[in-house]
């Protein structure tokens, strides 16, 4: 029997229900592989963390990682709970701007910024330029001389922490891509730079260590540092940091052998510990802002397959195989992510076997579970996968030349398409027939 599915979450049906809605009923009506998203659930996450501030009496801004899941509907979903968002690109830009999604609260990051990307940031006031590097403060001095125009910005800083978490997804660590070096002296180097600028207004400074991380010490460690730098920008520049952004990273459970706090009560220690750390300084408390994805979109989402194929070899553990698989969720073949698997049109029934649950595309290493208990299945059986809301859909490809599944937005009983799936014609929309 699952634990992450609530008694609430079974109808009289006995099936799943994601936002008051009938699994099944959802799979049979859009159509699998469907992703599909508890909208109260994203709601209470960003509440979650709202309240941890509110509670502390502290400044903040909560802003959405939306590389994590990047659609209309969830900037406007964001927005209405009163969040910030940050994009990472032009097409994640793009997408905020149509969903009218209040400028001045987003924050635009990335590690090779395009010329275009930034000139489209400022065309449509971004709220704070996230700047990670010395090519991007010239290019950015550049944009805003050409378009007369003048931008919040802040600097990212590589922290120097190693975050416990897979090595593919860290990025405070000393050799990462990201942000200014500390020790070299490039962070105060940067930070001359732009205080030099008229056209920039620095706001403040931020790190980020990696994500799905379960221990508070990389986060204690990475508000530490923070305070510590902004200590001695007070000093050496005479520079106060209005803003602290301590970046994302809050690890969410998968299966059962995780067992992170809730992300909220990682946020409690952040503050804390800054709160303690700016104790030790001058400085003012500056605001507190934090960058969640995948705790926010993660554990919101759900996958809904349909069954078909089977493979049994004797003394082989069995491969049941869906009708989606590594073009919907890389996540297993890229970094061996875990996940829970259940049978939507009966969660609580008696688990009879351990199956590998394999997807449909041709390449050995697209299994989604390496290890399923599930109960007997059949063709036809609609199975829901938990928590891939983050890093799903928004790192699906068209492999194989499978179109990308829909995407529905459940909430009070009511589903709504909010990505539309892709048709063949789709796929070959941009295709040009070659003159030879
Ligand atoms: C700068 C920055 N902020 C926030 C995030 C979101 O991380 P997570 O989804 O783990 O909360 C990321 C991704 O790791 C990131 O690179
Ligand atoms: N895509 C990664 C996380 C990377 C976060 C972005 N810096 C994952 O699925 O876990």
């Amino acid at each position: 029997m699952n634990e992450q599915i609530s008694d609430q979450q079974i109808n009289a049906a006995g099936h799943l229900t994601i936002g008051g809605c009938d699994a099944v009923d959802l799979a049979h009506r859009f159509g699998t592989p469907l992703v599909v998203y508890d909208v109260q659930q994203i709601r209470n996450q960003i509440r979650a963390f709202k309240q941890v501030f509110e509670e502390n009496s502290v400044d903040y801004a909560v802003s959405y990682a939306s590389k994590a899941f990047s659609a209309i509907a969830m900037y406007q979903v964001v927005a209405a709970e009163g969040a910030h968002v940050d994009v990472v690109s032009g097409g994640e830009l793009y997408t905020a701007i149509k969903a009218g999604f209040p400028m001045a609260n987003v924050s635009f990051h990335g590690n090779n910024k395009s010329r275009e990307e930034l000139e489209m940031a400022i065309d449509h006031h971004v709220g704070t330029i996230m700047i990670d590097n010395f090519h991007e403060i010239e290019l950015l001095a550049d944009v805003l001389e050409e378009h007369d125009a003048h931008v919040d910005v802040m600097l990212r800083i590589t922290p120097g922490i190693s975050a416990h978490t897979n090595k593919y997804i860290q990025t405070g660590q000393v050799d990462s891509k990201f942000g200014f070096d500390l020790q070299s002296g490039q962070a105060d180097e940067a930070l001359t730079k732009v205080l030099e600028n008229p056209r920039m207004q620095m706001k403040g400074l931020h790190a980020h260590i990696g994500s799905q991380i379960f221990e508070l010490a990389g986060f204690e460690g990475v508000a530490k540092k923070l305070v510590e730098v902004a200590a001695h920008w007070q000093e050496k520049f005479n520079y106060q940091a209005a803003v602290i952004n301590v970046g994302g990273g809050f690890g969410i459970r998968y299966v059962k052998d995780d067992t992170p706090l809730a992300p909220e009560e990682f946020v409690a220690a952040i503050i804390k510990a800054i709160k303690t750390e700016i104790k030790e300084t001058n400085l003012a408390m500056p605001a507190i802002w934090i960058e969640p994805g995948r705790s926010i979109a993660g554990p919101a989402g759900y996958n809904l397959y349909t069954v078909g194929s089977r493979k049994d070899v004797p003394g082989l553990k069995p491969y049941v195989t869906v009708d989606g698989g590594m073009g919907d969720n890389i996540r297993p073949a890229l970094y061996e992510a875990q996940y829970e698997t259940v049978l939507a049109n009966n969660p609580r029934a008696e688990l009879v076997e351990h199956v590998r649950v394999a997807g449909k595309y041709c390449e050995s290493g697209d299994i989604l579970s390496q290890n399923q208990a599930l109960p007997a299945t059949k063709p036809g059986d609609v199975l829901a996968m938990l928590d891939t809301g983050a890093y799903g859909y928004s790192m699906a490809s068209n492999y194989n030349r499978n179109p990308r599944p829909a995407v529905v937005f459940a909430e009070k009983g009511t589903a709504q398409v909010v990505i539309k799936r892709e048709t063949y014609d789709d796929l070959i929309h941009l295709d040009e027939p070659y003159q030879q």
